[in-house]
C-alpha cells in the first residue's frame, strides 16, 4: 500500500500541496481527480522521487520512500508513466521498452519481461522494429504503459492516460488498465481529466482542490455526492 500523511510541496516559494494525506491500497485502482492547476502531476512527482516534498510523509509497503531517488523509488515498485506518451520517436518499440528496464540488471529478467510485454500487448510485437514516431496515439500510449512494465512494477503510476486520444482510443487504453488490474495483479494510481472513464475503472476516488483532498470515496459514493459538479463540472 502507498501511504501519503500530510505532504506539502511546490515549486521555491509556491506551495502548491497543501497537505495532502491518502492512500492507494494494494491491487486496486485509485484515481486522483481534480482542476487543472490543483496539484495532481505534482504529487505523483513527490510519490516518485521527482520532487522532494517540504513537508509529510510517503511509505510504500511500510518503508518510507524519503529522501529514496527516483531509480530507487522504481526498484522499490513503483513505476510513473509520464504524461504526454513521450516515447523516444526515432527509436523502435523494442528499444523503446528495452529503456524501461533500466533498472534492472539481470539479462534473463529483461528478456523474460519483454516476452511478457509483447505477449499482453501483441500490437507492440507485431511493431517491434517500426520507429516509435510512426506509432499512433493510442499505440504510443500503450508503448508507454508497457515500458513502465518492463521495470517489473508492483504499482504503476499513470498521469493522464487519456490525454489528447480520441474517445475511442480513450476506452481502449482504459480497457488495457483494467487488465492490468485484473490478469497482472497491478495496483494502480491514476491522474485524469476524463472523469467519465476515470470513475469506471475506479475502486477509490480522491478529489483534489487547491492542493487539498475536498471528497473521497468509492467511485459509486462520488457519483452520488451532489456536490461533485462544483468540483468535477458533471
Ligand atoms: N516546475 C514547475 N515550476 C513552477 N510551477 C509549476 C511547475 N510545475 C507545475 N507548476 C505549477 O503548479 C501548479 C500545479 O501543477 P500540477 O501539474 O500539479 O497540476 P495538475 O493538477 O496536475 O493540473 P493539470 O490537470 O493541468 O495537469 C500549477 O499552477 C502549475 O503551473
Amino acid at each position: 500500500m502507498l501511504k501519503l500523511t500530510n505532504i506539502t510541496a511546490g515549486y521555491g516559494k509556491l506551495q502548491i500541496l497543501n497537505g495532502i494525506t491518502f492512500q492507494a491500497k494494494e491491487n486496486q485502482i485509485t484515481v486522483i481527480l481534480g482542476s487543472n492547476g490543483c496539484g495532481k502531476s505534482t504529487t505523483l512527482k513527490v510519490i516518485t522521487g521527482l520532487l522532494k516534498p517540504s513537508g509529510g510523509t510517503v511509505e510504500f509497503n511500510g518503508i518510507s520512500t524519503g529522501g529514496k531517488r527516483p531509480q530507487e523509488i522504481v526498484r522499490s515498485g513503483i513505476t510513473y508513466v509520464t504524461q504526454n506518451k513521450d516515447v523516444f520517436p526515432s527509436m523502435t518499440v523494442e528499444e523503446n521498452l528495452l529503456l524501461g528496464a533500466y533498472t534492472i540488471s539481470d539479462k534473463r529478467t529483461v528478456s523474460r519481461n519483454m516476452t511478457e510485454v509483447f505477449d499482453f500487448l501483441p500490437r507492440l510485437k507485431e511493431r517491434m522494429n517500426s520507429p516509435s514516431g510512426l506509432l499512433s496515439g493510442g499505440e504510443q500510449q500503450m508503448l508507454s504503459i508497457g515500458r513502465g512494465l518492463m521495470s517489473s512494477p508492483k504499482m504503476l503510476i499513470l498521469d493522464e492516460p487519456s490525454a489528447a486520444l480520441s474517445p475511442k482510443i480513450s476506452q481502449e487504453i482504459y480497457a488495457l488498465i483494467q487488465r492490468l488490474h485484473t490478469e497482472k495483479g497491478i495496483s494502480i494510481l491514476l491522474v485524469d481529466q476524463n472523469v467519465k472513464l476515470a470513475l469506471e475503472v475506479a475502486d477509490y476516488v480522491y478529489v483534489f482542490s487547491e492542493g487539498h483532498v475536498v471528497m473521497s470515496g468509492t467511485a459509486k459514493e462520488l457519483r452520488e455526492w451532489e456536490l461533485k459538479a462544483f468540483y468535477l463540472g458533471m
